[in-house]
């Protein structure tokens, strides 16, 4: 482990992340409450704003993936189509695998400058979590709580009020609903063969009311699904605490744009398409996982300098203060400063000495 990544991998650096993304994150919050009276008078001035606001804090955490743990990201994908991402409204359909495959695709959003407007159809628990659930809240995400019954009104009306949304934005679905377990996998390969579908390998069988939902509704607002399925290099499977403690990883996206009007807008016949392209989507994990590649050719859209500026903007604007205070407590000699010292001190050495990644580097 070199120097700089046993700096990155300390838990005051952890610590000074998470107090620089809550602090700023519960300011932007705020900030995005004071545009409540707007959105009675100019909406759509509402809803601009409210999409710079999300973007210094989702872009934070872009920040910590691109510039932090320097994740590369690799693009597969036609390059005729290439030159319309980020120009045109799109349903993002992704695979469910990783604990930061949300976190890779908001990358690719800030690479083609969509990060601010970006949704998703979110389970509602989510809009409760202080910082992004808020953030959510004024971005107009789609929550939907997995109860057809209620779903089938409530997010047929989100989408609808999407239709005169005032700038681009991807909408990302997880149409397995959930993250992929062996367990998870087992139950739904058991519902694939009650209903006589063909086996999956790498996903869960799709849930196919909110994809049929979410296509039906933004039919002329969306232009295309972009099939994506993502993976990492050397069968990684990254934690948000590794990149936190900035290790590096290789993402791979596979992409295929598929114009809208190609999908059937019957309920039936719409499942029946969905359920044929998660075999194809199974069919290119399968390919990755013999070759170490998907199919066709790779771009690498370059990361973009905004997210970095503006996580060392909030990291001026909140250490500075913070910084002073315990510059203040020092020179005081108080008790609480020895106290915290002592407990940054002590957490950082205990992570040092049980880390498995600090043993495995010692010499033989
Ligand atoms: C160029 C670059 C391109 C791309 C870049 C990539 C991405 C970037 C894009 C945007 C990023 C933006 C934001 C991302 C940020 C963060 C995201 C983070 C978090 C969100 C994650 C979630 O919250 S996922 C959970 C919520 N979402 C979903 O659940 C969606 C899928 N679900 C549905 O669609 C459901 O149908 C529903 C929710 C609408 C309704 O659910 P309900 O449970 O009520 O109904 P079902 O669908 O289950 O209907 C019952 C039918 O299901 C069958 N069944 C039963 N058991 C199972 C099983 N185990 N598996 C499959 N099917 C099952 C049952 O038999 C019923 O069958 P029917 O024949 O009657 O339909
Ligand atoms: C700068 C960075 C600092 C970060 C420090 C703080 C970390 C805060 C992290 C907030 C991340 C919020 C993004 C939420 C996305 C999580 C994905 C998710 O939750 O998917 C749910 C689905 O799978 C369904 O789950 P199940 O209920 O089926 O199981």
């Amino acid at each position: 482990m070199g120097l700089l990544q046993l700096l990155k991998s300390q838990v005051l650096c952890l610590l000074i992340i998470c107090y620089v993304f809550l602090a700023s994150g519960l300011i932007v919050n705020l900030l995005q409450f004071c545009t409540l009276p707007l959105w009675l008078i100019n909406k759509q001035l509402a809803r601009k704003i409210n999409i710079r606001l999300a973007y210094c804090i989702s872009s934070q955490m872009v920040a910590t993936l691109e510039w932090w743990s320097g994740t590369e990201c690799t693009l597969y994908t036609d390059p005729k189509t290439y030159p319309l991402y980020g120009k045109e409204n799109a349903i993002v359909v992704l695979n469910h695998m990783f604990e930061i495959d949300f976190l890779c695709g908001w990358t690719f959003c800030d690479r083609f400058g969509v990060l601010g407007s970006s949704k998703v159809l979110a389970k509602k628990d989510l809009a409760y979590v202080p910082v992004i659930g808020w953030m959510w809240y004024f971005l107009e995400i789609v929550f939907c709580k997995r109860k057809w019954e209620e779903d089938r009104i409530t997010v047929a009306q989100s989408l609808q009020r999407l239709q005169d949304y005032p700038e681009n934005f991807w909408f990302l679905l997880y149409c397995e609903g959930t993250r992929f377990t062996p367990k998870k996998h087992q139950i739904s390969m058991q519902v694939a063969e009650t209903k006589g579908l063909p086996k999956l390998k790498y996903h869960l069988l799709p849930r196919t009311k909110g994809f049929w939902v979410t296509v039906q509704n933004l039919r002329g607002k969306a232009a295309a699904v972009y099939d994506s399925t993502l993976n990492f290099r050397n069968n990684e499977s990254p934690t948000l605490l590794e990149i936190l403690s900035g290790k590096k990883f290789h993402a791979d996206l596979y992409v295929r744009r598929i114009p809208l009007e190609s999908i059937p807008e019957d309920e039936a016949e719409c499942a029946a398409w969905l359920h044929k392209l998660y075999q194809e989507k199974d069919s290119f994990q399968e390919h990755y996982e013999q070759t170490g590649r998907f199919p066709g050719p790779t771009l690498s859209p370059p990361r973009r300098p905004w997210s970095l500026i503006n996580w060392l903007f909030w990291s001026f604007l909140l250490l500075c203060p913070l910084g002073l205070l315990l510059t203040q407590l020092i020179s005081s000699g108080s008790v609480f400063t020895i106290v915290f010292s002592l407990v940054v001190c002590y957490s950082d050495l205990t992570t040092q000495i049980y880390s498995g990644s600090s043993l495995d580097d010692r010499p033989d």
